[in-house]
């Protein structure tokens, strides 16, 4: 998968993911009206909404982009009928042509990391039938519980070509309370760092690994110190846009050949028609909106990245 990853990306020429994270409060009124007017104000007509608004927004925009992310506990919010609704926006991103990073942090004891890989990047067996129950191409995962909470995510990719995302150092104010934590005179994000490098070297695509990082657009020092750290891992990085991220700090999170990043961006993209800089678009063309928000972001990272 990191294969199709890198393919998308530089057919695209755009190293950005959108964030699929739907708030009911970015979902313009007429989407919610006509969701609710055929299923009522219940879960379902919440998730009739969302993913009316995700497929908007995806059809605007897939051709200009390689990636999605799908935050599930935005969906989570909504039940089974929001879990469904985010089968669909995944099943509907791929039919696209759209890699899909499922952004669900997980990571428990070994037995239970393994039942979440099974059921969001691997095959479940049930009797005689063998289902792909959510079928995301990579997802993010939590490792602090240690290499026994990571292998079977790592074992799941193997079988299944799929990818992962480790996070390493997060884009939140507060990451630093426990990821710049010193041990031996290191930060603990380093070594996780560390971890993820060595982890990646089992699974190796054309040019990089299947096991990438996550870390934070937010704290482009350390992004410049993890890229050297992980040169294999491809990097999610959030953090652009709503949380104060921009190109220029992004340049070293690339490698020299202009590949081995890709930024996320969620509610700048999809709920950019709230911005006074798309509010010409209206709510009722919330989809083109978003359209500008990525050939902004586009331009904004290629321009860096040219003139590094
Ligand atoms: O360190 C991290 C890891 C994950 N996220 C997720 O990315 C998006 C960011 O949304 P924006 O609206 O672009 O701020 C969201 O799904 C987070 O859960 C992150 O922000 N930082």
């Amino acid at each position: 998968m990191i294969n199709q990853l890198v393919s998308n990306i530089k057919k695209t020429g755009a190293p950005i993911v959108v964030g699929l994270d739907p708030m009911l409060s970015y979902i313009p009124e007429q989407v919610q009206k006509k969701a609710f007017a055929e299923f009522g104000e219940t879960l379902e007509g919440a998730a009739e909404a969302i993913w009316q608004f995700n497929k908007e927004i995806v059809d605007k925009t897939y051709d200009l982009i390689p990636a999605v992310k799908p935050q599930i506990a935005m969906y989570e919010q909504f039940g089974i009928p929001g879990l469904t609704a985010f089968k669909k926006t995944v099943d509907y991103c791929k039919e696209k042509g759209l890699v899909v990073i499922g952004d669900i942090k997980r990571g428990d004891i070994g037995s239970t990391s393994a039942a979440y890989a099974t059921g969001h990047i691997g095959k479940v067996q049930v009797g005689g039938n063998t289902f792909a129950p959510f079928d995301e191409d990579f997802v993010t995962v939590n490792p602090y519980l240690g290499s026994d909470g990571v292998k079977p995510f790592i074992d799941v990719c193997k079988k299944e070509q799929k990818g992962l995302f480790i996070l390493v150092k997060t884009s939140n104010p507060s990451s630093g309370e426990f990821q710049d934590q010193l041990i031996d005179g290191r930060p603990l994000y380093e070594l996780v760092g560390e971890k993820v490098n060595e982890w990646g070297q089992e699974c190796m695509g054309c040019s990089y690994s299947y096991v990438g990082a996550v870390v934070g657009a937010t704290y482009p020092e350390m992004g410049k110190v993890l890229r050297k750290i992980m040169p294999k891992a491809y990097i999610l990085v959030p953090g652009y846009g709503a949380q104060g991220g921009q190109g220029k700090d992004l340049v070293h999170f690339f490698n020299e050949d202009g590949l081995g990043a890709i930024v996320n961006s969620s509610r700048g993209i999809i709920a950019a028609y709230k911005q006074e800089k798309y509010a010409s678009f209206g709510a009722e063309a919330f989809g083109d909106a978003s359209r500008a928000a990525v050939e902004d972001m586009i331009a904004d990272i290629r321009g860096a990245l040219e003139n590094r």
